[in-house]
Order: C-alpha cells, then structure tokens, then sequence
C-alpha cells in the first residue's frame, strides 16, 4: 500500500487491499443485490448504473459490533480516513458516521459535475473493484483541485459546478479507475466519472461511501422521512 498521488482536496492510495481483504471484498460485492437507479444529478444523459443496498458504520470509526456486512475491508477504509484529517476532519468530532455502497456503471454511464455538499459529508471514498481496467475504457474520476465557488447559491446549482470547472484556469485531474486503488476526496470537491467507452469489456465496479455526521438536520430528515412512511401506512390500513 502507497500513497501515490496528493492534491490539495484528494489523495490516491495504491495496492490499498491485502490480497486476501481484496478478495473477501469482492466476495461481498458479488453476493450483494444490486438494483437499477438513475443519476440523481442527469437522468436524462447520465444513464442507468446499479448499486447494492447502503451498510452505516456509526461512531467515529470504531464502527459497531455486528454490523451488517462488516469486513476487515472496511476497518482499512476507517483506518485510511482517520489518517486523513486534512480531508475529512477529526473523527468524533467532525464526523462520526461512514456509509458502504457497491456501485457499477456499466459501458454508457457516466455521473456528472457535482460535488457531495451537504448531508453532514465532510467527504466521500472510492475503492476501485474490477478485475481490469484499460486505459481506453474511460471511466475515469475527475477532479477540480479547488475551493468550491460558493458566491451563486441560488439557481442551477449542478449548472454552477459546470461552469465553476468551464472557467477554472486550471483542469481537472483524471483518475484512472486502477484496480485496488483508493481515493479519498473532501466534501464541496468538484468531480464527475468520466462516460465509461463502449469498448470496456465489463462494468466499472466500485465500493464507495461517505463520510459525514449526523447533523441535527439530517437528523430532522430522517425523522420526516419516517414520519411520512408512518402517515402513508396509517393511510393505507384505512
Ligand atoms: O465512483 C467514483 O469514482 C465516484 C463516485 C461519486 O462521486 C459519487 O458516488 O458521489
Ligand atoms: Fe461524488
């Protein structure tokens, strides 16, 4: 395991998984349920990807006894970003909350401009599962290396991070998608995954998760949400 390659808002670690956590990791992903989602961002030019249902780890990295789907995968992955403060902060105190998600795109897919702000997020982690990736098949994640433009809060907000990486006067880093690389980005980066080519001869797969921690208004939100479900079963048993 090395540290490859550090900007200022993201850092790569290569070789990151011991053959044997790679390999259970992988056994993992293959037994999970993967389902069909549209990009929350571009439904319409995004195109289709799947990801497996969401794991939380709570509690400043330590995690939970128990837990659903633990594995010696994600204690590495906890060890990695308490290591990183620069990027997410102290853990217990700035973020307190890791969640664990299979994702695949296949060829035609790709995730736009965006920037994982809010939620609590003090930052996000990719984990690079393929077996093979080529040079050609695309797929890459890219980064601006920059402070988020905060001035225009009003509007298009995903047209804003378009053109906040349009005007940059410097370019986004292109991350290859190297298998058993991890990348660990801080919250307000701009990034996007490159389309995947038609050429790549299977899906771009990957364990991603964010940091963050539970603010009172994520907090808020889930107690809507659930109050809302709880509204809609009442209505239904009518
Ligand atoms: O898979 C990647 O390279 C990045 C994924 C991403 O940015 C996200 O899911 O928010
Ligand atoms: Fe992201």
């Amino acid at each position: 395991m090395q540290v490859t390659q550090r900007g200022g808002r993201f850092v790569v670690v290569d070789d990151f998984l011991d053959a044997a956590t790679l390999a259970e990791l992988r056994r993992l992903m293959e037994r999970s349920t993967f389902s069909e989602v549209d990009s929350v961002l571009y439904p319409e030019t995004d195109g289709k990807a799947f990801r497996s249902r969401g794991t939380y780890v709570k509690g400043g990295g330590r995690g939970e006894d128990g837990a659903p789907g633990r594995s010696r995968a994600f204690e590495r992955i906890l060890q990695q970003v308490v290591a990183e403060p620069g990027i997410f902060g102290t853990a217990g105190q700035d973020w307190d909350r890791a969640g664990f998600t299979f994702w695949r795109y296949p060829a035609g897919s790709r995730l736009s401009w965006h920037n994982d702000a809010g939620g609590g997020r003090t930052g996000e982690f990719i984990v690079f599962l393929h077996e093979e990736w080529r040079a050609s098949w695309g797929g890459e994640l890219m980064i601006l290396d920059e402070e988020p433009v905060t001035s225009v809060r009003d509007g298009d907000f995903l047209a804003q991070m378009e053109l906040q990486v349009r005007e940059s006067a410097s370019s986004p880093v292109a991350i290859v998608p190297r298998p058993n690389r991890l990348v660990l980005v801080k919250a307000g980066t701009v990034h996007q995954i490159n389309r995947v080519d038609p050429t790549a001869a299977a899906p771009r797969r990957t364990l991603t998760g964010f940091i963050s921690k539970q603010t009172a208004e994520s907090g808020a939100q889930a107690r809507d949400a659930l109050l809302r479900l709880v509204d809609r079963s009442a209505g239904e048993g009518q």
